[in-house]
């Protein structure tokens, strides 16, 4: 089976063109080829699928073999896939995920492909909807306790789930820690992304990632633009944001007149090879 390695700012995912290539246990091969040292080592795997309602579909696996609903950085290395490998000559696309179909604008020069931008569509507050067990319509700077410590969160669905977190200084954050408790915690019936963020000015924050059925990854893309809807909603900063991640840079934009969150960054590809039959 045939598959490329691919990174969004260090977010590395294993891609597999399933349109030619048959993979009959998504779950279980995501959990194998994610593992260091007996895998190829990756924060997931990525299964590109013909769509009926857009250009291609991405299938998004986590480490541990969760299947997630969204993955920003993800479905900006899909774009680069089908480019890169000649599935299509558009430069917009669509690309339906379990959350709805995205458009990606990808920028090109001397066919190489530089940034890539998705329209990430509207975030979801409802409590609700993140899922979030709450008596709060909206959970913006609320108090959860964990282990006797209280932190306030705010809750953000970017088609999958994420907890936000400000805090004074992200060097003093115990990632590995906190970040499963929170994950975990019994409000979150389908579990969170945790993210942790410093803001540096009303246009740049500093922020950390613990990615539910992954744990730390270098960037998150659904995550940050989770973290910018937050610091806008909690009064943090303006509505063009650079998130500044372990990997490096994402620019993150929610417009206030249709409400739609796009997201501009890098994508990369690491190496290709051929897994199984050995
Ligand atoms: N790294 C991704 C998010 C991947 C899915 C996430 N761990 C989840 O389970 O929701 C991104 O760039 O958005």
């Amino acid at each position: 089976m045939k598959f490329t390695k691919m990174h969004g700012l260090g977010n590395d995912y294993i891609y597999i063109n399933a349109i030619t290539e048959t993979v009959d246990n998504p779950e279980q091969l995501a959990v194998q080829m994610s593992r260091q040292h007996y895998g190829i080592g990756a924060d997931g795997l990525i299964l590109i699928r013909q769509s009926d309602v857009a250009d291609f579909m991405m299938d998004m696996y986590n480490a541990d073999g969760s299947r997630a609903e969204m993955c920003g950085n993800g479905i900006r290395c899909v774009a680069k896939f089908v480019y890169d490998n000649k599935l299509t000559e558009k430069t917009e696309l669509l690309i339906e995920t379990l959350s709805g179909v995205k458009r990606l604008f990808l920028e090109v020069e001397d066919k190489i492909v530089k940034m890539v931008t998705v329209d990430m569509g509207k975030p979801e507050l409802l409590s609700t909807k993140i899922p979030a067990i709450s008596d709060k319509e909206i959970i913006k700077n609320e108090k959860i306790e964990i282990d006797g410590e209280i932190y306030h969160i705010t809750c953000v669905s970017m088609g999958n789930p994420h907890t936000v977190l400000f805090v004074e200084d992200i060097r003093e954050v115990k990632l590995e820690d906190i970040g499963p408790k929170i994950e975990k915690h019994p409000m979150f019936p389908k579990k969170s992304n945790v993210e942790f963020v410093e803001v540096i000015t009303n246009n740049i924050i500093r922020m950390r990632v613990w990615e539910r059925g992954t744990g730390i990854t270098l960037a998150c893309g659904t995550g940050a633009c989770a973290s910018v809807v937050a610091s806008i909603m909690n009064d943090y900063t303006d509505r063009r944001v650079d998130v500044v991640l372990d990997g490096g840079i994402l620019t993150v934009d929610w417009n206030e007149s249709n409400d739609i969150i796009s997201m501009r960054g890098p994508t990369e590809t690491v190496f290709e090879g051929s897994w199984g039959g050995l």
